[in-house]
């Protein structure tokens, strides 16, 4: 969507870019010209998708680097770490994309205090040590730096079955409207991006697993009747990241084909069939025939 070189001489920092829409996001960054430090548990993992990304057919000659290095977002001296470490690498960081996260379908009661614990601490934890670590940095060296978080539809609706997820993605989406109030004066950008399902290995292991799979279809509830493509996001998410989004901040900008509609009081009524519009139509316009002469 960008043009190219757009984010050339940028250094954004990917929490979970070794795999699914981080991995995707990355891709499209570098191709843009942007450094990325990538960083999760998994040195091995972030390895495997460094080789892949500098290595692939496609990669243009002014394409960016990418450095991994592991880091567990819950922990900040790991988290100082791939700061300083970037800071060497490519000179100073641009932009911070919150993107690991855990989570896992399970109701609510079957849950230990650890396994509660487990999400909330990766999602908001994570995302809130991240951040405000660059913050501290942008603002002690005066560069204007923008965050992105990338939340769910369910960050705003609430959901059941995913309680400790939304409980934390919630927390970071309030996080991100109340830093973009107060870090505005610093030129720090925070938004977020809630996504609808984009299919991922770690989410669908997750989340859709066997039963659940077979009896549950998510394009079914998407008005545009099918599910994300990782190039989508990766549009809106460099956007975002990107000058080009400059005025911009505590916004949540939701990309789902409508999934969040859903809501809507009248929107399963796809099922009634044209003949049983036509008796609707007549009895609605007996209706109004009957209210008309009451009325005389
Ligand atoms: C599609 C529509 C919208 C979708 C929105 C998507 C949101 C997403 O976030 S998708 C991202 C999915 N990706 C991941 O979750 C990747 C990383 N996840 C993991 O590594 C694990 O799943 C993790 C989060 C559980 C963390 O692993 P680890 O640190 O190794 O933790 P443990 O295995 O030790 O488990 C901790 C604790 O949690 C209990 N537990 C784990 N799974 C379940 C489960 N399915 N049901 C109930 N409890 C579970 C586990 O038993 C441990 O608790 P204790 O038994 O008390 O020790
Ligand atoms: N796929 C979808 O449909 C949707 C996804 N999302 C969000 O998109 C983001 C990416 O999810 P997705 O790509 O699907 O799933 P993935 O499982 O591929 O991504 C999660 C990433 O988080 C990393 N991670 C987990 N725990 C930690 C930790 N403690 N410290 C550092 N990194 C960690 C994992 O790496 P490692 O194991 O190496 O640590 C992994 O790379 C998440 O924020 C998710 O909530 C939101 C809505 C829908």
């Amino acid at each position: 969507m960008l043009r190219d070189g757009a984010m050339r001489g940028k250094t954004i920092i990917v929490t979970g870019g070794g795999t699914g829409l981080g991995k995707s996001i990355t891709r499209y960054l570098l191709q843009l010209g942007a450094n990325v430090t990538i960083c999760s548990r998994r040195q091995a993992v972030l390895d495997e998708t460094a080789r892949e990304l500098m290595s692939e057919p496609d990669r243009p000659a002014d394409a960016g680097e990418v450095l991994a290095i592991q880091c567990d977002v819950r922990n900040p001296a790991e988290i100082e770490q791939v700061i300083s470490q970037t800071i060497e690498k490519f000179g100073k960081i641009d932009g911070l994309l919150n993107n690991s996260a855990g989570n896992f379908i399970s109701p609510t009661e079957r849950l230990s205090y650890k396994a509660f614990d487990t999400i909330v601490d990766i999602v908001l934890r994570g995302t809130y040590y991240f951040t405000l670590a660059v913050g501290k940095y942008w603002i002690e060296n005066s560069i204007p730096g923008v965050v992105l978080n990338i939340s769910t539809t369910y960050a705003s609706t609430g959901s059941g079955y995913v309680v400790p997820s939304a409980v934390a993605k919630g927390g970071a989406l309030i996080m991100t409207k109340s830093l973009a109030a107060e870090w505005g004066k610093y030129g720090i950008r925070l938004n977020a991006i809630a996504p609808g399902p984009f299919p991922t290995k770690g989410a669908w292991d997750r989340l859709f697993p066997e039963p659940l799979a077979s009896v549950m279809d998510p394009t079914k509830r998407i008005p545009l009747k099918r599910v994300g493509e990782h190039g989508e996001l990766a549009n809106l998410a460099a956007y975002l990241l990107s000058d080009y989004s400059g005025f911009i901040t505590g916004e949540t900008v939701t990309i789902d084909g409508g999934e969040v509609l859903a809501a809507g009081e009248f929107n399963h009524l796809e099922q009634v069939s044209s003949e049983q519009w036509d008796m609707i139509e007549q009895s609605i316009k007996q209706a109004n025939r009957a209210s008309k002469k009451e009325g005389q």
